[in-house]
């Protein structure tokens, strides 16, 4: 996989970490579909204000010349005080505000109980039918969606076989 920034956003405009960006303007952020007995993860922001309260994949910005999962690594350390493990990079590139890009893998717990340490006042582990449960960040959504297919059990209304 290319560890460059992704592309189709470079043009992006408006306010950016000037600190994470990627040399194409874009900020690359990291999030995790941690994935452990058959739930997922999922992590209420306690900030900035216009998105405190709403769901997220738990991660971060990537930090100039460190690589995306190593980032990742790290974000989940701090903010949830677990040593994890990612697995596979999720297809797709999720535009979050301008000028910023969300990647996420799945992700397994090697140690550690998550807590919300930092950046969050809340967790839960949803199993595939309680996604729904919570108000995800509306750019997340199709994240979760992604996510929701590693998941054990057929969403309501998917006919079996
Ligand atoms: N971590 C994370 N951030 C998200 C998601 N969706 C979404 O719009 N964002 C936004 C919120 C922030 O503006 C930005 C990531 O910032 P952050 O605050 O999580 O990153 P960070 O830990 O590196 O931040 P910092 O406090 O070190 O500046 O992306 C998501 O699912 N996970």
């Amino acid at each position: 996989m290319s560890e460059n920034a992704p592309g189709p956003y470079g043009n992006a405009s408006g306010q950016r970490d000037a600190g994470s960006e990627r040399g194409n303007g874009t900020v690359l952020v990291v999030a995790a579909a941690l994935l452990d007995r058959g739930r997922l993860l999922a992590a209420r922001r306690s900030a900035p204000a216009d998105l405190a309260g709403r769901w997220e994949l738990p991660g971060g910005k990537v930090e100039p010349g460190e690589r995306p999962e190593d980032a990742l690594v790290r974000e989940l350390r701090e903010e949830l005080g677990v040593e994890a493990e990612p697995g596979e990079r999720l297809p797709g590139a999720w535009p979050l505000k301008p000028g910023y890009v969300l990647w996420v893998w799945t992700a397994r717990l090697l140690s550690g109980e998550p807590r919300p340490l930092e950046d969050h006042d809340a967790l839960r582990w949803l199993a595939r039918a309680e996604l729904d449960s919570v108000d995800w960040l509306d750019q997340d959504r199709p994240a979760v969606a992604e996510a929701a297919l590693r998941l054990p059990g057929a969403l309501p209304g998917t006919p079996r076989g």
